[in-house]
């Protein structure tokens, strides 16, 4: 071997991966020469051939929760504390979950950070993740709690009315949860958080990955409140009305007072505001402009799940670089497919299908 065979052969067992260009910038020699040294190390049998190493495609990491949702809609009028004739819909829930499996259909490549028991649902809820294409290899399970539920009834006009929701398994995402998740949440393009996890995983995980952008959906009024110390650190919030209310210890009854709630939460350091008000569509902020997103959706079979196929509709935009005006009409066109559909996730979900909605249906942007 040569003196200059040798120099290659160590810059090569330091950096199996290096390109010949940098070997020739470091020895001060052209690409060419190095590579009939390198042609010379192979034929000698000091090198066995080059290896290639696939870098990882970043993935959003969704850290919340995952459940196994029950929802009842009456064929009638629904009559309070009576038996209702009706369907009864077992379907796969959980924010968190749903924001995860909407991101898998739009081809985002997504894992999900849960828990869930180890008894027949949570085996149901992994199962059936990967299969879609979640990457479900670090959900926590857990002998001591079972798998999360949510019982949810429905009006006649397919509104929910009622709900319980049983997920003392949450509290198993705890700082010791994200402490052994920490580099995979680290190596993310996103995270999203919902409000099922506690409030201190909320603040400590918002406290320890502030060099990604971190998009949180309160959950609910009761759960809204867990990110009021962490609202800094969010990019991204989504409440609906009531959760923007709760969070600001205000009432909202008008645009007027959503606009002064989405003022008061960018002050809090939220860069990117939505905040969603059913039917009446979304108010958007970002400091640079407000805008109000509204259309008519073509059909509604089921309300459940609006929310976070339009959240999941944000993270894609997020990361395609569009505007605030397209993120918000994207976002709402994806939580159209969400309601046209009985089950909280719509199989039907695609990219193609958003836009298909986005030139079909009439959504109105108004800018102020
Ligand atoms: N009844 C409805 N009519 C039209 N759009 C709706 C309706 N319900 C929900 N949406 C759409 O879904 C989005 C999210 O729904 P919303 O119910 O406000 O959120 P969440 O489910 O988080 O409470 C709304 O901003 C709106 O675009
Ligand atoms: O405290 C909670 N309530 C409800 C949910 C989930 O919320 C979804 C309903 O979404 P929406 O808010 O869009 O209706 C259901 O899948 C349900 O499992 C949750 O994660 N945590």
């Amino acid at each position: 071997m040569t003196s200059r065979e040798k120099e290659i052969l160590e810059i090569i067992k330091k950096n199996p991966m290096i390109p010949q260009q940098e070997i020739a910038d470091l020895l001060n020699i052209n690409r060419s020469s190095v590579a009939v040294h390198i042609a010379n190390l192979m034929k000698k049998g000091y090198i066995q051939g080059k290896g290639y190493i696939v870098r990882e495609e970043k993935m959003v990491s969704v850290l919340g929760g995952s459940n196994i949702d029950l929802q009842g809609f009456p064929n009638d009028k629904l009559i309070l504390m009576d038996s209702n004739p009706g369907k009864i819909e077992t379907s796969l829930g959980g924010v968190g979950r749903n924001i995860a499996e909407n991101l898998a259909r739009l081809s985002v490549p997504v894992r999900l950070l849960s828990a869930v028991g180890e008894d027949f649902y949570g085996g149901k809820l992994i199962e059936e993740g990967t299969s879609i294409g979640i990457d479900m290899k670090n959900i926590l399970c857990s002998k001591e709690y079972p798998t999360s539920m949510y019982l949810s009834i429905m009006d006649e006009d397919h509104d929910m009315k009622v709900a319980i929701s049983q997920m003392e398994i949450y509290e198993k995402i705890d700082i010791g949860f994200i402490e052994e998740n920490q580099l995979l949440i680290k190596n993310s393009s996103a995270l999203v958080i919902d409000n099922n996890i506690p409030k201190t995983t909320i603040d400590y995980a918002c406290g320890m990955f502030k060099e990604i952008p971190i998009f949180c959906d309160p959950v609910s009024t009761a759960k809204a409140m867990r990110v009021k110390d962490s609202l800094d650190k969010i990019h991204t919030l989504k409440p609906n009305t009531y959760e923007a209310a709760k969070l600001l210890d205000m009432e909202i009854n008008t645009l007027d007072d959503v606009r002064k709630a989405g003022e008061l939460l960018l002050k809090k350091g939220v860069k990117q505001l939505f905040i969603s008000m059913g039917k009446e569509g979304v108010f958007a902020c970002d400091g640079n402009k407000e805008l109000v997103v509204k259309g008519q959706p073509k059909e509604i079979k089921g309300a459940t799940g609006a929310g976070d196929a339009f959240m999941a509709g944000l993270v894609d935009c997020y990361l395609k670089d569009k505007t605030l005006n397209e993120t918000t009409v994207y976002a709402t066109a994806a939580s159209y497919v969400a309601l046209s559909s009985y089950s909280t996730i719509n199989p039907l979900m695609t990219e193609e299908e958003i836009q298909r909605i986005i030139n079909t249906v009439t959504i109105d942007v108004k800018e102020y």
